[in-house]
């Protein structure tokens, strides 16, 4: 890929890019008027502007039909996830019933642990990716915990290798073999939130089952950002969120995929009547009897109003396409570490180390930045200026343009502020 390190360039680049008019679509943070310099879709995607009107139209059959609504009118609510089980398909590359929408995404990790984490003798270990987000450590640890285990023997890690900051697939790979006799299952994430490198779902998953464990990954920040082919790979199971990359509100409602493989075993499950079939649910009958797929795993009522913001946005992806997406996504931030490097190239020396893989296959929208010094400070000089990004403990700013509402001129303006601040806070000497 070529780029020029100019202003002229990244508007060139928006004029040329055919998914332009879907920043139009968004409704963009403003300033003082001035709309700022998100990217950070990571954390929180932006709000669709339709958003409103599908959870306005809910409101409105909820005051037409009051509880008849799950069953009358012109969308029932009892079926209407389906149509963003439908949406979300190609999204994961599943086929429609191998997933739905239920909960968030630390309880569905829990919910499909009950099911996927089967400990069985020496085979009792799990294992994840070293310095993985917390809410999967702490979901992890107390699993184990109440299976009986303890943490710091049932609960395996790997790490990069010194002086690394990402993880070889060797590596992870060699720990597999190593632990083939205890593994019962390996629960990795599909990208890693601190360094955003993507981990080979289909190696891990073969390697997984070569050695007789399940495989299940946590897409929290690969859904909706990169193609995964979840169906394809067999993955046994996987679960996201739904509020970053696929943009359907703070805390929205989460996903889930269950491998078609398993919808015949009798897997363990915490169970609820939101996950009884479908025709007989309200019968109200003793014993349980789960939906088919990946349904069969819902426990409780359907959040509508969360669902309806999810399926609003789900909408503007099936507009946009998710192969346009990626496309896009590629060079916004191929640009974007383009940029990286000549600020680098212009303070004379490697001021901000990029961590994230430099192969586009091995990393979605974000980039993860080490600052040299001063990494806190610059983050807030950015703030201030309203860029916006997001800071980890102890020294990374991630930042992460988004193929929907970014621009090359977000990723330009991210990247001149940079410079500018890095050069006040330089010494001169
Ligand atoms: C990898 C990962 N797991 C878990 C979570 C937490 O999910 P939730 O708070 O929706 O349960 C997040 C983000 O918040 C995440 O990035
Ligand atoms: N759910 C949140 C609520 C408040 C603030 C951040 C989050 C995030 O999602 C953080 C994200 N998981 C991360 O990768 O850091």
């Amino acid at each position: 890929m070529q780029f020029t390190n100019t202003l002229a360039f990244a508007q060139q680049q928006d004029q040329e890019d055919e998914l332009q008019h879907f920043r139009n679509e968004f409704l963009i943070p403003k300033h003082e008027g001035k709309e700022i310099t998100y990217l950070c879709g990571n954390s929180l995607g932006l709000q669709p502007k339709n958003t409103r009107q599908f959870i306005n139209e809910q409101l409105d059959y909820w005051e037409k039909y009051g509880v008849e609504g799950w069953f009358d009118g012109e969308q029932p609510w009892l079926a209407y996830h389906h149509e963003i089980s439908d949406l979300l398909a190609p999204i994961l590359g599943a086929k429609p019933i191998e997933v739905t929408c239920m909960n968030n995404l630390t309880i569905n990790l829990h919910l499909l642990m009950v099911s996927f984490y089967q400990p069985k003798g020496k085979k009792y270990k799990i294992l994840m990716e070293g310095g993985a987000f917390p809410s999967d450590q702490y979901a992890i640890e107390s699993q184990v915990k109440f299976r009986g285990y303890n943490a710091d023997d049932a609960i395996i890690e790997v790490f990069p290798r010194a002086g690394e900051e990402t993880l070889r697939t060797e590596d992870i790979l060699e720990k597999i073999n190593k632990h083939k006799k205890e593994l019962a299952l390996i629960l990795f994430g599909g990208i890693n939130y601190y360094t955003g490198q993507v981990f080979d779902m289909k190696t891990i998953t073969k390697a997984g089952h070569d050695i007789g464990a399940l495989v299940g990954f946590d897409l929290a920040h690969a859904a909706g950002n990169v193609p995964v082919q979840l169906h394809n790979w067999e993955v046994d199971f996987a679960c996201w969120c739904s509020y970053k990359y696929m943009n359907s509100s703070p805390g929205g409602i989460s996903g889930i995929f269950v491998h078609e493989k398993h919808f015949e075993a009798d897997l363990p499950r915490f169970a609820g009547w939101w996950g009884y079939q479908l025709d007989k649910r309200f019968k109200m009958d003793k014993g349980f009897v789960p939906e088919k797929g990946a349904e069969g795993w819902q426990v409780s009522t359907s959040p509508i109003l969360m669902m309806a913001a999810h399926k609003a946005s789900l909408k503007v992806f099936e507009k946009a396409g998710f192969a346009n997406m990626r496309a896009k996504s590629i060079r916004l931030t191929g640009f974007l570490e383009f940029l990286i490097q000549q600020v680098n190239e212009a303070l004379g020396e490697e001021f901000f180390k990029i961590i994230t893989p430099k192969n586009p296959e091995e990393r979605g929208c974000q980039l993860s930045l080490i600052c040299k010094q001063d990494g806190k400070l610059i983050f807030d000089a950015l703030v201030k200026q309203q860029i916006i990004g997001d800071w980890r403990e102890p020294n990374v700013i991630r930042v992460s343009p988004v193929p929907l509402y970014n621009t090359f001129k977000d990723v330009f303006a991210f990247a001149d502020a940079l410079l500018e601040i890095s050069l006040k806070l330089k010494p001169t000497n």
